[in-house]
């Protein structure tokens, strides 16, 4: 039997051709304005998984020209001296880019936290100015992970326009700012998430289902309509065969009939690394008075 395969969507390498791209930019961009663009970096506490995140980050914000400005602060850091933090770095003009790493120790507030910094600084999107402008189609920095998929459906599909996408998660960084791109290019866009019924049903119905769920292989083989571009957001560790992996929110053994999918890992995370330098590029673009690329 004739068992056909789901071309398989290669985050990785879309990641470093874009970060190659990125990286020859801000070379000219210091020889001919002698300055590069700086990301800050905040990370309290000392989760296992944040850490190595933010090396991997940090490595490749340098790797690409940038400086990179690496901030730990203890678990029981006050909100007021966290806030202070933020501030200084709003000030900063080496500082085009801030990230405060989530999640925060729960005495934090999250939401007051990235509300304080700068908009024009705020890379990982998620300030509440950022949202408004990205929901009202105006020039916003564009949350990296919704960003990343979008581009590598862009790069698939070229024209989006009058596709059916379902979304499934509706989170302020991944479900919601998704839905909106997906909007912006004339999809019918359904959000799906925890409550939803009978979601195999709507999943059937997609032609691009984009899964943010938190949930390993939550989306199941027979779930997928034949042909249909599958975008994984999950990055889950499990235990199976008495080993440590990383599998997706999507059954992806099972969903060979998919038109195209992206593989966990090697799909959506390192596109959220690469467009984490991507919008540092972009914001010092436009606090330095540059065209967007
Ligand atoms: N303010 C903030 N912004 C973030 O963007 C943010 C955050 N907080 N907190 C944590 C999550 C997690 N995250 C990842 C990015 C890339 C990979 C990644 O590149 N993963 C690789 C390798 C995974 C591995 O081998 O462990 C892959 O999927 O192929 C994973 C996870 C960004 N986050």
């Amino acid at each position: 039997m004739d068992k056909s395969r789901a071309a398989l969507i290669d985050g990785k390498a879309f990641a470093a051709g874009l970060v190659q791209r990125l990286a020859a930019r801000i070379e000219t961009l210091k020889s001919t304005t002698g300055r590069v663009p700086g990301l800050a970096v905040v990370l309290i506490g000392d989760d296992p998984a944040s850490q190595v995140y933010v090396n991997a980050k940090n490595r490749q914000t340098t790797a690409a020209g940038m400086q990179s400005f690496v901030h730990r602060l203890p678990a029981d850091t006050s909100s007021d001296a966290l806030l202070a933090l933020v501030d200084a770095l709003n000030l900063d003009p080496h500082v085009n880019g801030i990230l405060v790493q989530l999640p925060l120790p729960a005495h934090l507030d999250a939401a007051a936290v990235i509300n304080a910094i700068a908009p024009a600084k705020d890379v990982d999107g998620f300030h509440i100015s950022n949202a408004g402008l990205l929901a009202t189609g105006q020039k916003a920095l564009v949350p990296c992970t919704p960003l990343g998929c979008l581009m590598l459906l862009k790069d698939r599909l070229v024209d989006l326009s009058g596709l059916n996408a379902l979304v499934i998660g509706k989170s302020n960084i991944v479900g919601k700012p998704m839905a909106q791109l997906l909007m912006a290019e004339n999809c019918t866009v359904t959000v799906a998430h925890s409550k939803t019924r009978n979601l195999p049903a709507l999943c059937r119905a997609a032609d691009i289902v984009v899964v943010a769920a938190g949930r390993p292989e939550l989306v199941r083989g027979d779930w997928i309509s034949p042909g249909a571009t599958v975008i994984d957001v999950g990055i889950n560790r499990v235990e199976r065969d008495g080993k440590s992996r990383l599998v997706g929110d999507v059954a992806f053994a099972e969903a060979s009939h998919a038109g195209a999918i992206t593989p966990v890992p090697g799909g959506v995370g390192p596109m959220t690394i690469a467009c984490l330098l991507s919008n540092t590029l972009t914001a010092f673009a436009r606090q330095h008075g540059l065209a967007d690329a």
